[in-house]
């Protein structure tokens, strides 16, 4: 069985081509990055070390790279002999891996191709189907697309190397929906979990680790803390991500129906994961790309939407958007971007324009915060 995953960075080796290579899958990473694609080029195995306490070291092998700039043709050929295809590249560049996909699909005969986006966003795999078959429509029945919700932490590696340091814990949730009367066979991979349906699980992972791990990342990086560890050592800190994620679990309960001591025990398990002592992380990483998670349907927004459409308040949620927007890490182009939009553009322009909401309550409220920020 043949897979390729575009992204060989921290998800890709340390959590999506692992479980691939241990479902039985020969994985083909796809890839920018010359060196990676190199390294993958020439090593026979790397390891996947877990950190914590039911740790595990992995091994993997029987893989290989393509630098997809440097030979898409190459690429596009791995997409269309593949059973499998995964990405883990980030929400905002699956357009630019969609064309080699769409290049795939069209050199390709047989069974559809299974495509499943591993990113940390709702519909992802939907998103990258409509970017797949832009103009392209006629190779529909060609693919199937998934969507999934994707699980462990994996702090920055040592770009040197191909093994991966991550924490022992992961979920890989899978909606099988897509499969029936496909043409596809829903894949084999014991390690991930299918689901009849994935909202539940995409938005309870997003706005719990995701909402919750943002919220200690914004308020850490405003206390000049650098690791998430030691933001979460911070009385004031810890208060805030538990007001955040107290705003998500009454959404979540209340939209799901989840048992309130196992959604409890889930929330204080992320908490837990964050803390990870053996896993460095820091307020600069998990604050990254600040524009991305300030948007309409993400970790802030979103469920501050529905608790307000719901006659709810979402006072957590709002402190939290308003952290971050003080995010002015200087390496991070969208924190750039957002330093700049912050202050040309009108406090309710402003929410419009990163945030898309124009009118109401809570686009007033968000107003307010930037105007505060501004100053
Ligand atoms: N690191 C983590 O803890 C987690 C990350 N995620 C999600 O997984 C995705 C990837 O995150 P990471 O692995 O941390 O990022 P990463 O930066 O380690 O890896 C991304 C890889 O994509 C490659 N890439 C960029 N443009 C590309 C292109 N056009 N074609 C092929 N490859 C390209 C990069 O060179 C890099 O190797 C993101 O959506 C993230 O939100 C989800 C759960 C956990
Ligand atoms: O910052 P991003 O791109 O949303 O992805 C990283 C996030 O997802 C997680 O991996 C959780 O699965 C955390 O490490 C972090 O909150």
């Amino acid at each position: 069985m043949r897979a390729v995953h575009f992204g060989a960075g921290n998800i890709g080796r340390g959590f999506v081509g692992l479980l691939l290579h241990r479902a039985g899958y020969e994985v083909t990473f796809v890839d920018v990055n010359p060196e990676l694609i190199g390294m993958l080029q020439t090593a026979d195995a790397y390891q996947v070390r877990e950190v914590g306490p039911d740790a595990v070291v992995h091994t993997v092998t029987g893989f290989t790279g393509i630098d997809s700039k440097a030979d898409p043709t190459g690429a596009a050929q791995a997409v269309a002999d593949a059973d499998v295809v995964t990405c883990a590249v980030g929400p905002t560049v699956m357009r630019f891996i969609a064309p080699v996909i769409r290049e795939g699909l069209a050199l390709r005969s047989g069974d559809p191709l299974v495509v499943m986006a591993c990113e940390n966003a709702i519909g992802a795999s939907d998103t990258l189907r409509e970017h797949v078959l832009e103009g392209a429509e006629e190779l529909a029945a060609k693919a199937v697309f998934a969507n999934t919700a994707v699980d462990r932490i994996i702090p920055p590696q040592d770009p040197a190397g191909l093994d991966v340091v991550v924490e022992d814990f992961f979920e890989w949730s899978i909606d099988r929906s897509p499969f029936a009367g496909s043409g596809a066979a829903q894949p084999a991979i014991p390690d991930a979990h299918f689901v009849d349906d994935l909202a539940p699980f995409i938005e309870r992972k997003l706005f719990t680790v995701n909402t919750g791990h943002a919220t200690t990342a914004y308020a850490g990086w405003n206390a000049g803390i650098a690791t998430i560890a030691e933001a979460l050592e911070d009385r004031a800190i810890r208060a805030a991500v538990e007001a955040a994620l107290a705003d998500t679990s009454r959404l979540l309960l209340a939209k799901f129906g989840f048992d309130a001591d196992e959604h409890a025990a889930y929330v204080a398990r992320a908490i837990e994961r964050f803390e990870n002592p053996a896993l460095p992380d820091t307020c600069e990483r998990i604050g990254r790309q600040p524009l991305r998670k300030l948007s309409r349907h993400e970790r802030f927004v979103q469920p501050a939407v529905e608790l307000v459409e719901r006659g709810e308040r979402a006072d957590g949620l709002v402190a939290a958007y308003a952290a971050a927007l003080r995010f002015d890490a200087e390496g991070d182009e969208q924190a750039v971007e957002l330093q700049r939009l912050l202050h040309e553009l009108e406090p309710a322009d402003f929410v419009a324009h990163v945030s898309g909401i124009e009118t109401g309550p809570l686009a007033e409220t968000l107003a307010e915060r930037v105007a505060a920020a501004r100053s």
